[in-house]
């Protein structure tokens, strides 16, 4: 077996497929002149979509799909499922009578960046024949008939339509990757499905009646109300790379599973000879070798979050300074799912002409894109995951291995446009015992939100949902009390009016609606929504290593003795009213380059920082909608800590003698995080917004309350003792 040195003597061993030939890839040099280019583009495009293994099949898989209402498709990545099934749809009539062709993806970068190619395989502007659509932005139109979006969009549309009339077939992508809407979504579809046909057969037989003489029916049987057309049965179709087509075609009642054979380039798999004891250096060491070693090519590492991508970026950053300059022509970006739509989109355009470009990315890479240039997969084995304790009612982030199927996802990013390779940064043997696929979310995650969701659905019956696997029964109970102690459920587990409606409208975790519904009536609704949408981004400060001891005291400036969400809220209005000051003088794009500095001066994260803006203005609309009083409490801090006390209070925690904290809902200890601003001062009484467990347990976002406040604002879960 092959294996190849690094500098620092790491060694990786390639599997069997190690001798297939790699032809070099010249780099991804596509210019302005190239693009403007329409037709040898257009005729590239063209070339591409013939040479992809599932066009052999595309006969084959429409006729499957007209005869089954339901259908599994596998096939390897990068066959062209994503991308060519849905208009293999289209040209085999499946939209002839005004039907939409809808597709979900677990994550919002894939539904844009897969609808964008579409539409110029299609040769249409996004948006027309060919849109997505996405939370809080929908590029659709009527005429649209191929549509992408997001499981959880689907869902919501589900909300206003409950037979989904618009829809002639579904396909849910990456069924494998088992999110936790993906498996609402698929009870949910099963229900739908059974609805229209039940529908389709009853309107038919009306018009065989209606053609022998008899009354003809007027009422809407079969028809979508608001589209006045009969309604044909809707085609379901589960696709993945990686899926376990016998658990689906189970729980679907048998369905046909077929699957497309041939995948487009090969992709050498690479292993270490040892397991890596420091992942973060080993991926730092193989992003070197890659760019001094190996042809020309793009790098993707797969990385475990936003902390671990930004530390990455600034080793990759010192350490490319020490090399001769001709070698320091590496771009690199990062991708996160808080990263602002914008930057995220920027790692799917080329590289400058010499460059190389290396992509930070979290599993938000990891199914569906298409990344061009991408040749080198970096794949250090490890995801952060939720995982929830029913006892404890506590859901914490965690980093574990991945799944096999994550791993051949993963590695399926390279070999996409030409020969690839994956260099996993760990032993083959450890590949043999990963588990086949990943745990499904709704498994371990608390379910408050999956539980408003299909109560707003109609569904009351959590237990007797038809999900594929059913969610653990304490994880049930504990998601239902917490729903009704937020008063959003009735004692009969119906949504509440108009708390537990309000609630399920706004697109936050239940704790969150809460909070926004609860200011608009402390009239503090104004400095929650900042509070909100800061706490929905990762790390707004950070602390470089080299300057840590000025990048203390900087911050130390914003920080509120009250605790994290005043300091969160205080940075917030520190920004605002420098990019407004700063406009009247320099106008608005200059204003915008000045806030960067000003936030690199202040050891604030821009990119955080204005996706809490955009996420401000988006929820701010949403409550706008609802009719909530936006008002602000100003500085009279006690009112929004007031607020968060009534609205967090099952997040409350008390100071034990030894200097940690007892979390007074289920008696677990934790300590203040080290970011905290609250860490020396040493509060009685908190609350936090989250817990992390790490080597110990961490309470992250704290703020100090007065412990009587609980009695009195949430006397649901709290009395006073004697
Ligand atoms: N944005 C893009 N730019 C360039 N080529 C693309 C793009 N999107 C898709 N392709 C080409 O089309 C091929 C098929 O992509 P598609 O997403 O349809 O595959 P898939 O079978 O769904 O893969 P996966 O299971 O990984 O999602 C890719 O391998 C690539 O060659």
């Amino acid at each position: 077996m092959p294996s190849m040195a690094t500098g620092d003597g790491r060694h990786f061993n390639a599997n069997n497929n190690s001798n297939i030939n790699h032809p070099q890839l010249k780099p991804n040099l596509v210019n302005d002149n190239h693009k403007s280019d329409f037709f040898s583009r257009r005729q590239k495009i063209e070339q591409q979509r013939r040479s992809l293994p599932i066009a052999s099949v595309e006969k084959r898989l429409v006729q499957e799909v007209r005869k089954n209402d339901i259908l599994i498709i596998v096939g390897e990545t990068g066959s062209g499922k994503t991308t060519q099934l849905p208009q293999y749809l289209y040209n085999g009539g499946f939209c002839r009578d005004g039907g939409t062709i809808g597709i979900t993806q677990p994550r919002r970068v894939a539904a844009v960046t897969v609808a964008k190619r579409v539409a110029e395989e299609c040769g249409v502007e996004l948006g027309q024949k060919v849109g997505y659509s996405i939370r809080f932005e929908d590029m659709t139109s009527n005429s649209t008939r191929i549509k992408y979006m997001t499981d959880g969009l689907l869902l919501r549309e589900a909300l206003l339509d409950p037979y989904l009339s618009r829809y002639s077939v579904i396909v849910v992508d990456e069924a494998h990757e088992r999110t936790v809407q993906t498996d609402v979504l698929l009870g949910l579809l099963k229900g739908v499905q059974k609805k229209r046909s039940q529908s389709y057969s009853e309107s038919n037989n009306d018009h065989v009646k209606a053609n022998n003489g008899t009354l003809m029916k007027v009422e809407n049987n079969g028809q979508a109300p608001h589209l006045g057309r009969r309604l044909n049965p809707l085609k379901l179709i589960i696709m993945s790379a990686s899926l376990d087509a016998r658990g689906f075609s189970e729980y679907f009642g048998g369905a046909k599973a077929v699957h497309v054979q041939g995948r487009q380039f090969p992709v050498d798999i690479l292993y270490t000879a040892q397991p890596e004891t420091d992942c973060l250096d080993a991926a730092l060491v193989t992003i070197f070798q890659i760019h001094l070693e190996e042809g020309p090519g793009d790098i993707l590492v797969f990385l475990s979050g936003q902390e671990e991508i930004e530390s990455i970026e600034g080793l990759v950053r010192e350490n490319l300074k020490k090399l001769p300059e001709a070698c320091q022509k590496l771009l690199i970006l990062p991708l996160f799912s808080s990263l602002p739509s914008e930057k995220q989109l920027k790692v799917f355009t080329p590289a400058p002409v010499e460059f190389r470009k290396v992509i930070l990315a979290t599993n938000i890479a990891e199914t569906s894109v298409t990344i061009p240039g991408i040749k080198y997969v970096i794949d250090p084995g490890l995801v952060k995951v939720r995982s929830y304790s029913p006892d404890s009612g506590i859901e914490s982030l965690i980093v574990v291995k991945t799944s096999k199927a994550q791993a051949l996802q993963r590695s399926g990013r390279a070999g996409r446009e030409g020969p690839g390779k994956c260099f996993r940064l760990y032993p083959e043997s450890r590949f043999e015992g990963l588990d086949d696929s990943t745990v499904p979310e709704i498994k371990r995650c608390n379910l408050s939100n999956v539980i408003l969701q299909l109560s707003a659905l109609g569904v009351d019956d959590i237990i007797g949902f038809d999900f594929m696997e059913k969610p653990d029964r304490m994880a049930v109970i504990r998601s239902l009390e917490l729903l009704y102690l937020l008063g959003a459920l009735t004692d009969e587990k119906k949504l509440s009016d108009p708390i537990g409606h309000q609630m399920a409208r706004l697109p936050l975790e239940p704790n969150d609606s809460k909070a926004l519904i609860l200011a608009s009536q402390f009239d503090c609704l104004e400095e929650m929504l900042i509070v909100v949408a800061m706490l929905s981004v990762e790390s707004i400060f950070y602390a470089p290593r080299e300057k840590l001891e000025e990048s203390r005291t900087v911050i130390k400036s914003f920080s509120s003795p009250e605790g994290d969400h005043l300091t969160l809220l205080n940075v917030y209005r520190a920004s605002l009213e420098f990019l407004e000051k700063n406009k009247t003088e320099n106008g608005k794009e200059k204003a915008e380059k000045n806030l960067r500095k000003w936030c690199k001066d202040n050891f604030i994260n821009s990119r955080s920082l204005k996706h809490a803006r955009d996420i401000y203005n988006q929820i701010r609309e949403n409550v706008e909608r609802m009719g909530l009083k936006i008002a602000s409490c100003g500085d009279d801090t006690i009112q929004l800590r007031r607020c968060l006390a009534a609205s967090y209070f099952l997040n409350a925690a008390l100071k034990q003698p030894d200097g940690t904290y007892r979390v007074l809902a289920n008696g677990q200890i934790a300590e203040i995080h080290p970011t905290s601003v609250l860490r020396r001062t040493k509060s009685e009484c908190i609350i936090f917004y989250n817990l992390v467990q790490t080597t110990r347990n961490y309470v992250r976002n704290v703020t100090r309350i007065d412990y009587l406040w609980l009695a009195e604002l949430a006397p649901q879960c709290y009395a006073l003792k004697e």
